[in-house]
């Protein structure tokens, strides 16, 4: 027995002695929104963990999958793999992919969004209504949510419009590489506000007592494998910020590959780029985002390196320089269907940053952005990003 799981059986049995009742005689079920790359990665992981933890979860776990033209949903569920966005990795069996989301939702206390970030409002529409009162999210999501209001977080966003609480999951973690289970670190925020707050007037619904308790133990025993570890903090703002602003310093790293400017080149835009990450918590979410979360945890100074080596936004940023390609064409040439989400996350902080007049202050974030944009050319990244 996991000791995850033995403290969650202490607790069970401390909590039925003396009411004479068995609260905790329930268990959550779990579905997972999203059945992209790192969505189906993310659905094998927790399908794993409630298999491994019938006292706690329902085994049976749902997948969300937006169909494009193929019937990619019957396809997953009759050789339980996902050829599009996962392949060559066996799903486990308890794992149920569904078109529906009402279908997907409606039942699950935990609900784990996983889609690119440029779907979350329309998944949201869609959903409202249809969750329970009481269920609890995490957001997988890396990207921030930028609108004429302002900028929010996903998890924030998610909360909003579906009235319930949302935390955040993000790491070093190259999806295919968790897939094939070779070892990594994540970390994950949940920290639910008590009482009423703006987001929640009348307080959040409580969870039944009668299911385990939703807390940091019920997380780690959610998404703790041998090989995907573990670290459950109450920075969501930290969190979700590390994720999507490594992306745009990932297109840096990828722009000085592409023109073989070497390691050294690299390391000085990774560096320029965590300072910028930081600065940003700092100034747009100095209530709740923590500065040592982008230097401790693995969402932070880890995700920066592993992006800028091995993942997506560093690879079409890169292949983009050396053919001359927009990063467009290099995405939908190279991806099949995944989305980035540096390009889409360059342009929404760099309309904040203006619209706040600060662009100068995040001089690697708007040097990404104008690259992008075609007012400036990767040579000048160096000028660009000098300091007196
Ligand atoms: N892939 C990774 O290695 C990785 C790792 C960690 C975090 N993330 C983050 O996880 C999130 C999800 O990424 P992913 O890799 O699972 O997705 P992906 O890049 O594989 O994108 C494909 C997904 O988008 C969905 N999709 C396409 N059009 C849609 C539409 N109109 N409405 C709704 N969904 C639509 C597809 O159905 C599929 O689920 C992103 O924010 C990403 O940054 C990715
Ligand atoms: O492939 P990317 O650039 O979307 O990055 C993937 C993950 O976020 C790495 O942790």
């Amino acid at each position: 027995m996991s000791s995850a799981t033995a403290v969650r059986r202490l607790n069970l049995l401390t909590r039925t002695i003396g009411t004479g009742t068995r609260i905790g005689s329930m268990k959550h079920r779990v579905t997972v929104i999203g059945s992209g790359n790192w969505g189906s990665a993310i659905a094998k992981i927790v399908a794993e963990n409630t298999k491994a933890n019938p006292d706690v979860f329902h085994e049976e776990v749902k997948m969300f999958v937006h169909s494009g033209p193929q019937n990619l949903t019957s396809i997953i569920n009759c050789i339980h793999e996902n050829p599009k966005y996962l392949p060559g990795i066996t799903l486990p069996t308890n794992l149920f992919a569904t078109p529906s989301l009402p279908d997907a939702v409606s039942e699950a206390s935990v609900l784990i969004f996983n889609v690119p970030h440029q779907f979350v409002s329309s998944i949201c529409r869609q959903i409202n209504g249809s969750c329970l009162p009481y269920a609890r999210a995490i957001s997988c999501i890396k990207g921030v949510d930028v609108s004429p209001d302002g900028i929010s977080l996903f998890s924030d966003t998610i909360g909003r419009k579906l009235g319930i609480y949302c935390g955040a999951l993000s790491g070093a973690n190259i999806a295919s590489e968790v897939a094939a289970e070779k070892f990594s670190e994540t970390t994950v925020a949940y920290a639910p506000p008590e009482g009423s707050t703006h987001d929640f007037p009348q307080g959040l619904t409580p969870v039944p007592e009668e299911l385990p308790a939703v807390d940091h133990v019920l997380f780690r025993t959610l998404f703790h494998r041998p090989y995907f570890h573990v670290r459950v903090v109450s920075d969501v703002a930290g969190v979700s910020l590390g994720g999507a602003l490594k992306n745009i310093v990932a297109l840096a790293a990828g722009f000085v590959d592409g023109l073989e400017w070497g390691d050294n080149a690299k390391a000085a835009v990774m560096r320029v780029g965590l300072l910028e990450m930081r600065k940003f918590g700092k100034m747009f979410f100095s209530q709740s985002c923590r500065s040592a979360t982008f230097t401790e945890e693995s969402c932070g100074v880890a995700d920066l390196i592993t992006s800028c080596n091995g993942g997506r936004n560093h690879k079409c940023a890169m292949l983009s320089v050396r053919t001359g390609k927009s990063i467009e064409t290099v995405e939908s040439e190279e991806l099949n269907g995944q989305k980035l989400q540096g390009t889409i996350t360059a342009r929404e902080v760099n309309v904040y940053l203006k619209n706040k007049g600060l662009e100068d202050e995040f001089p690697l974030f708007t040097a990404v952005y104008r690259i992008l944009n075609g007012e400036t050319k990767v040579e000048s990244l160096p000028q660009l990003i000098e300091t007196d």
